[in-house]
């Protein structure tokens, strides 16, 4: 579970979370979307104890975030969108050195496991400097499973990675979620998050403009496709710059 109540964040005098409140039930996979500079990654970073809030509760795994911030980090895991590996570790490597910060036991079938899962097998002993973008993700990815943590922030996920690694992803973070863990995951492939999360949280200039179960965001903001995109556009208040055009552009050719 994670609960966030007047969550504020500001870099100087630049507010760019102005007082954020919303709440993601245990076991779901939520999608944390908005424009650029919404303030997602604000939110993401400051749940994972990486940024520190300016006001606000914000509670993440039944641990409160400024009371027991080393409560909160052993039970989340966190995927930044640029992951940082160490470059002169294996692959191997950095799920042994996850293994031993959290002091996991009979970790190396499972480690296994996600390699194979992630088709990684061949570069275990390979350097993290040697390894793909879309590479690089997927080792973040698995150090992160590893863990089986209470709570996954995911942010942008998908990048860098191709069309068979972003169905292993979904379908192991469906997983993820089946075992009792809570997803977010902040993204802009709309269609992906669509039909991978349960659950929208929907923001834009630091504030949150929905959150809740994705079907009820589909029946009241989704139109006749009950697509999330038409959700993002609806709210946002932003134009579909494409459809206007095909709209006018048909127009133009009736009108002629
Ligand atoms: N370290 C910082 N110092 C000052 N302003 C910042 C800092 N980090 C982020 N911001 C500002 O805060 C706002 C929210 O940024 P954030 O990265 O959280 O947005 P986002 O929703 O993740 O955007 P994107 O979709 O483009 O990744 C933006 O206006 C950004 O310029």
């Amino acid at each position: 579970m994670i609960e966030v109540e007047a969550f504020v964040k500001r870099y100087g005098d630049f507010v760019a979370v102005a007082g954020a409140s919303f709440a993601v039930p245990a076991g779901s996979v939520a999608a944390l979307v908005g424009p650029n500079g919404a303030g997602k990654t604000t939110t993401i970073r400051t749940l994972c104890g990486i940024l520190r809030p300016t006001a606000g509760r914000l509670s993440v795994a039944g641990a409160d975030l400024t009371s027991d911030p080393l409560l909160v980090k052993q039970r989340t895991a966190y995927v930044p969108d640029d992951p940082p590996l160490f470059d002169t570790l294996t692959v191997w490597e950095h799920l042994q050195f996850i293994a031993s910060a959290y002091r996991l036991a009979d970790w190396q079938r499972d480690g296994d496991g996600l390699l194979s899962r992630f088709s990684l097998s061949d570069k275990k002993n390979t350097l993290a400097s040697e390894l793909s973008r879309g590479m690089r993700q997927k080792v973040a990815i698995a150090c992160a499973y590893l863990r089986s943590p209470d709570v996954l922030l995911l942010d942008e996920p998908m990048t860098g990675l191709d069309p068979p690694s972003i169905r292993i992803l979904k379908d192991s973070i469906r997983e993820q979620s089946r075992r009792g863990a809570t997803v977010l995951v902040s993204s802009h492939l709309l269609s992906l998050v669509d039909d991978l999360c349960d659950f929208l949280v929907l923001i834009c200039q630091g504030s949150v403009l929905f959150s809740g179960p994705l079907d009820e965001a589909r029946t009241q903001f989704g139109g006749a496709s009950r697509s999330l995109e038409e959700v993002f556009f609806r709210l946002t208040g932003q134009a579909e710059p494409e459809a206007n055009d095909v709209t006018n552009g048909e127009r133009a050719n009736r009108d002629d």
